[in-house]
């Protein structure tokens, strides 16, 4: 263990500035949490030892939400976890439960929200020979950039047979007779609401955009269902256009609304362009090489976001984080959940959160120790020693359980 001391990370000028010991807040998670940051954080200080000796660490600190706060501190997300990450700017998590219908809402959203995290990054890439569902699994290399913080995410919700109905019902009935007669079981109706702002937009496209010419990719497809819902699903992609002319100088093709921008790095060609989600949900099956990065709402998304994960060998090695690109402020997650059935059973895959943790080295410039991480999960792969998800579908592999896939990650690495 290093004597250097530990610091924060900090912002100093809009740019991150990473000590070699920086504390990183983490969260364990519910369910399979527990079980998957156990083998998860061996991955990541094994890489980092191995890339820079006792030159860097990572100091993990250790802060509650979910199941274990409540029971420790009767919260479930205590204003201590909040300030953590707050102050250390950057952070990684296991899932949280969100109970369905009534209960708390999202931990994992009110995180960022509270901290205005607002783009959920999720890159999708095809790791050589995991099972996948599709024929050509190698075709689908996206990047995901789903808005974090407005949309029906957003939690205005009125439940059925409320007080608080009723006043909304009141005020929105005379202030629109019309169209509240379009609702078509007034009595036992509950209704929810869908902000979406032209700042809201702008940000998360720009980060989208910015993301693409930094990383020389060849197209950014907006998706929505702007057919139906106008005013913020149309309004998304109106805008999403408009931040590309007005940020990017992007101009039309073909009298648009495609636009092409030239990339400031490379001088190639980014394409801007639309889907309405529900071709774009059938096309990353059948034409799943036209698409690059993704930027989308936030329930889309969510349900994007799983889908490619499928696509790709599923959710046990699908990564994210939610980022704010302002302020430098960043949690990095798994895409899944909590799978409360596998929980304390040491056997679902760390993937996901392993390479969670690799994107948050990537995101500190610490690229050497990322890259080792990616060498060795592809070589666990490679030798077929994996976790259930992968093996019951694998011929020949070996099952092993989630401690001795993060075990393997870590001999596989140099
Ligand atoms: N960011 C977060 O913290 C998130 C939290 N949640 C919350 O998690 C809870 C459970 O949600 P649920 O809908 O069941 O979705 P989950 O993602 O938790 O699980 C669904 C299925 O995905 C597979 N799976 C999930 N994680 C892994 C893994 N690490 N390795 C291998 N397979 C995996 C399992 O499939 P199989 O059965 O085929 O083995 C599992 O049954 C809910 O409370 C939900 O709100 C959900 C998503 C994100
Ligand atoms: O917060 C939750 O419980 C679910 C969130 C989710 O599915 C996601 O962010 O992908
Ligand atoms: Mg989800």
């Amino acid at each position: 263990m290093s004597n250097a001391t530990a610091e924060p990370i900090t912002m100093q000028g809009g740019t991150m500035q990473v000590p070699s010991h920086p504390i990183i807040p983490f969260i364990e998670g519910d369910g399979i949490g527990p079980d998957i940051w156990a083998a998860s954080v061996k991955v990541l200080d094994a890489a980092v030892k191995l890339a820079y000796g006792d030159d860097r660490q990572l100091h993990w600190q250790e802060v509650l939400a979910g199941q274990k706060a409540f029971d420790a501190t009767g919260e479930w997300l205590p204003d201590a976890t909040l300030d953590a990450f707050r102050e250390y700017l950057v952070g990684i998590k296991g899932p949280l439960t969100t109970p369905v219908g009534g209960g708390i809402r999202s931990l994992n959203v009110a995180l960022r929200q509270i901290l205005d995290l607002y783009t959920c990054l999720r890159p999708v890439q095809y790791f050589k020979g995991v099972p996948s569902p599709v024929k050509q699994p190698e075709l689908t290399d996206m990047v995901i950039f789903r808005e974090n913080s407005e949309d029906i995410y957003a939690g205005i919700e009125f439940e059925a047979g409320s007080e608080d109905l009723e006043k909304f019902k009141q005020g929105f009935s005379q202030t629109f007779p019309e169209r509240w007669k379009k609702v078509r079981f007034p009595d036992t109706v509950g209704i929810g609401i869908k902000p979406v702002s032209q700042e809201g937009t702008e940000r998360l496209v720009k980060a989208a955009i910015q993301y693409a010419i930094d990383n020389d990719h060849e197209s950014v497809t907006l998706v929505h269902k702007g057919n139906i819902m106008k005013f913020t699903e149309g309004a998304f992609r109106d805008w999403g256009y408009q931040c590309a002319k007005d940020h990017f100088g992007a101009t039309e093709i073909d009298g648009g609304p495609w636009c092409s921008i030239k990339s400031p790095k490379t001088g190639k060609q980014i394409t801007v362009k639309d889907v309405i989600a529900d071709a774009m949900l059938q096309q990353i099956l059948t034409r799943p090489a036209e698409y690059d990065v993704i930027a989308t709402l936030n329930l889309n998304g969510d349900y994007i976001s799983d889908a490619l994960a499928a696509c790709v060998g599923g959710i046990g090695i699908a990564p994210g984080g939610n980022i704010n690109y302002d302020t430098g402020h960043a949690i990095f997650e798994a895409t899944h959940g909590t799978a409360p059935k596998y929980a304390g059973q040491d056997k679902v895959n760390p993937g996901s959160v392993i390479l969670s943790g690799e994107m948050m080295l990537r995101h500190l410039g610490w690229t050497e120790a990322a890259d080792l991480i990616i060498t060795g999960l592809n070589g666990a792969i490679g030798a077929k020693t994996v976790t259930y998800d992968f093996e019951r579908q694998m011929d020949g592999a070996t099952l092993v359980k989630c401690s001795e896939f993060g075990e393997a990650i870590i001999k596989h690495m140099g």
